[in-house]
């Protein structure tokens, strides 16, 4: 059974925290799947807390565990880099599989993934609706082709899959992205991250090639998560002073939302890297006059755009297509509960536009968090304009920050379930 929490604000908004974020949930992801395909000659360090990740690294457990020998079946829940990673890590796999997910997973699609796949000689069945997961996959992967196609503007996490594979096919991979390519920096981190473990890649023009070839034996190392770092942006935009320390962070990281830091400084947060890590600090606003395309770095979307409607900021916004086919339509998500303070997010020709003129803040709310962690912590920092914020089903925030309302406290939040 789901709780909510009441979550509030009182007192002065000078707010003064260190707060140790977890690991990356997408390095942590990687590296995982890295070192099993190396068969643990690359090792991990500070692996995220965050339930995708012990989710991906269970599964991979149980994997190694059952060695081939029966046909199991394995739950992702409703982890998508998870569910994405490992159909291209099982379809290679020794063994034959069941894999699986939340009702929300069954409607994520998974079509072009398994294309290629099957293309490159992998044996998937759909175990539901085409397109779509629960899959069969079984043991009967045998390279036929090297060079596969795949359109790059629905998810770049089925390239991901499919590269980091690549060292590990016998005949290698080709792989040509058509179209537009969509969270292209999540696409380089893992190029950068096999490049760290040994694996040479070259891109020319809209083709990746990996030869075949041996992971050398590495430590990979997770970073702190700079997607859970924005919700502290967000924080430190909205309240009258703020000075957040976020020890280990890098401002040059693998990690394409660390575009927070330059998005932000026009809402008056200025970033400075020290000795300990990345230290935010209130400074002044100034005036956005252009569109903010956020096709990079999807993830930050909710925080930027709640942030902007707290502050009556009339901003447009292009590169959320891919928003509807996350945990949850996170357009229409973002529409319903942005309602609730009187502000309307209108798309017109895939421009999405605040209009904050009727802006207010009720004494009391309830958020609806629709089974997506980033709707909870990108509208927990409304508790500094609201006195009560009810968030419905509070803990849903474990998929990549376990500790949010524990930090949220550290803060000088309160946070308390009801
Ligand atoms: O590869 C990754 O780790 C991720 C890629 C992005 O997905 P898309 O490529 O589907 O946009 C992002 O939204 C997701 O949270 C994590
Ligand atoms: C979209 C996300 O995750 P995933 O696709 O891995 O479920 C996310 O963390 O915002």
């Amino acid at each position: 059974m789901s709780k909510n929490a009441i979550v509030s604000f009182k007192g002065i908004k000078d707010i003064n925290a260190e707060i140790a974020l977890t690991g990356s949930k997408s390095e942590s992801n990687r590296a995982l799947i890295i070192s099993a395909l190396s068969k643990g000659i690359v090792e991990v360090n500070n692996l995220s807390d965050a339930v995708d990740t012990v989710t991906l690294n269970n599964i991979l457990n149980q994997v190694k565990a059952h060695n081939g020998d029966a046909y199991i079946t394995v739950n992702v829940g409703h982890a998508g880099t998870a569910m994405r990673f490992l159909t291209a890590y099982l379809s290679i796999a020794n063994g034959t599989f069941h894999l699986t997910g939340s009702g929300r997973m069954k409607e994520r699609p998974i079509k072009l993934l398994v294309e290629a796949l099957q293309k490159l000689g992998a044996g998937i069945n759909y175990a539901g609706q085409d397109g779509y997961p629960p899959l069969d996959i079984s043991n009967s992967f045998k390279q036929i082709s090297r060079t596969v196609k795949i359109q790059g503007d629905i998810s770049s996490q089925y390239l991901s899959a499919l590269l980091m594979i690549a060292p590990s096919l016998p005949l290698g991979l080709s792989l040509e992205i058509e179209g537009e390519l969509t969270s292209r920096p999540y696409l380089e981190m893992t190029l950068s991250m096999l490049e760290e473990a040994g694996i040479k890649h070259s891109w020319d023009n809209h083709t990746i090639h990996i030869d075949n070839q041996a992971f050398k034996s590495c430590n990979l190392t997770v970073e702190p998560d700079w997607s859970a770092a924005s919700y502290w942006y967000s924080i430190v935009a909205l309240v009258d002073q703020g000075n957040i320390t976020l020890p280990h962070l890098k401002e040059k990281s693998l990690q394409g939302d660390s575009q927070i830091r330059d998005i932000m400084i026009p809402f008056g947060v200025r970033t400075s890297q020290t000795a300990n890590g990345i230290a935010l600090k209130s400074g002044t606003s100034v005036a956005i006059t252009e569109v903010l395309n956020l096709k990079d770095c999807p993830d930050l979307a909710q925080t930027i755009i709640v942030c902007a409607a707290a502050k009556g900021l009339n901003l447009s916004f292009t590169g959320l297509e891919t928003l509807k086919i996350k945990e949850t339509n996170r357009v229409l998500a973002l529409q319903q509960e942005l309602a609730k303070i009187g502000v309307s997010l209108i798309e017109d020709n895939e421009v999405y536009t605040l209009n904050c003129d009727n802006l207010s803040f009720p004494k009391k709310v309830q958020f609806h968090t629709y089974d997506d962690h980033r709707m909870a912590m990108a509208f927990a920092p409304l508790s500094l304009f609201i006195d009560e914020v009810e968030m419905e089903d509070y803990q849903v925030v474990e998929k990549s920050y376990p500790d949010f309302w524990k930090d949220l406290e550290k803060a000088g939040f309160t946070v308390k379930e009801v």
